[in-house]
């Protein structure tokens, strides 16, 4: 039999499969005893009485969802954000996350260490321990995937498939930024200053899951989603898991100031902002009764929260101006497969 060699020289610095998950990993398992300090074969979890469990995936793969040169912080911190926005759409609160890592043979110590960095700086911002994953070396692009576990009172999960005829739809946050700051990253809205330049690249870099929206929707909200694919595709996912149509009004979309200086200076921008997908805001629909205290729960938290359209009976998503023309939609949002073979935008 061949002996197994190393297909690659060492990297310099880059501490092994074993001492990386020691030194890098093992510390931001401390505050979950379940995770054994990540010396064992798997986690222990164990779920208060009256409370359920809400569990996501997703991953991330350079050249795909971040550049390779991307700061390695930002790049764990908008992993573990990402993630961090599906709970916070179904109304839970996080706890624990899990990292699968493939790495590209090349990374080198420096690389990792500020990896971990990012991954602890927002283990303590969200109070979340990473409580288990998997560590492997690849000779492929970076390849991330992280399981996000939260909490929610038994039953009460904000679902995608909870909309009723005459709720108002509601968006958090601000729309758009992030594909506005994924086009100026390749060279594009060169007439932006760079300060709005500045804006929507750090949108980009680092989403803000709305974590304290998330749950305060609870016993507000009919249903809840987060809006990572393009609005208008995601929309529509809402309307058909609800057996609805939804109507989008462009005029009430939240722009931040950068967003809208963009709008101003080129109208194609619309169609990035409505289908450019990035944002992780959460979207949700709610009856006109409690739009009080739903501002009452904008203002508390700090986090806008605007009506941008309503469900009713139908099927699919119409965009309309303010008075009630239809507005054409380029894109609708982001697909992984396509007839085209390829990831893009599609219409
Ligand atoms: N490979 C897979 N295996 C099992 N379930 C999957 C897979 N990919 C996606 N899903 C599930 O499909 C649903 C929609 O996924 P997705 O479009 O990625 O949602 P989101 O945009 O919120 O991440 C989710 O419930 C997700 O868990
Ligand atoms: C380098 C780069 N190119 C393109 C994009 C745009 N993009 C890639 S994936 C995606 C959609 C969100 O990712 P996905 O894996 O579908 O996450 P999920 O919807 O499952 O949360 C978008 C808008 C990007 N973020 N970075
Ligand atoms: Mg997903
Ligand atoms: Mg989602
Ligand atoms: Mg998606």
């Amino acid at each position: 039999m061949a002996a197994l060699r190393r297909r690659n020289p060492p990297v310099p610095g880059a501490p092994d499969e074993f001492a990386l998950i020691a030194e890098l990993f093992a510390p931001l398992s401390a505050s979950y005893p379940g995770a054994l300090s990540l010396t064992d074969d798997a986690a222990l979890m164990d779920v208060p009485s009256g409370r359920q469990l809400v569990l996501t995936m997703d991953s991330m793969v350079a050249g795909v969802h971040f550049f390779a040169d991307d700061p390695p912080d930002l790049i764990a911190r908008k992993l573990i954000r990402v993630n961090l926005s599906d709970l916070a759409a179904k109304g839970a609160q996080p706890f624990a996350i899990m990292l699968s890592a493939a790495f590209p043979h090349a990374t080198d110590g420096v690389w990792l260490r500020r990896f971990a960095q990012g991954l602890a700086e927002d283990c303590r911002a969200f109070a979340i321990a990473l409580i288990g994953g998997d560590t492997v070396a690849t000779p492929g692009p970076l390849t991330l995937t992280l399981t996000a576990f939260g909490q929610v009172p038994q039953g009460r999960a904000l679902l995608r498939s909870g909309a009723v005829a005459g709720d108002q739809i509601w968006l958090s946050g601000s729309l758009g930024d992030s594909a506005l700051g994924l086009v100026a990253r390749q060279g594009g809205l060169p007439h932006l200053s760079t300060s709005c330049r500045d804006h929507l690249i750090a949108r980009y870099l680092l989403p803000e899951p709305r974590v304290t929206i998330g749950p305060g929707l609870i016993g507000l909200a009919h249903a809840g989603m987060d809006v990572s694919d393009g609005l208008i595709q995601d929309v529509g996912h809402m309307a058909r898991q609800s057996g609805l149509a939804a109507e989008i009004r462009v005029d009430l979309l939240p722009l931040s100031p950068p967003a809208q200086t963009a709008l101003a200076a080129d109208n194609s921008c619309l169609a990035t902002i409505l289908g450019g997908g990035d944002d992780y805001e959460v979207l949700f629909t709610a009856p006109q009764s409690e739009a009080g205290a739903i501002q009452r729960l904008a203002a508390h938290t700090g986090i806008a929260l605007t009506v941008i359209g309503t469900m009713g009976a139908g099927q699919g998503v119409r965009v309309v101006d303010r008075d009630g023309n239809a507005v054409a939609v380029a894109h609708e949002g982001w697909r992984h497969f396509t007839d085209a073979g390829e990831e893009q935008w599609s219409g």
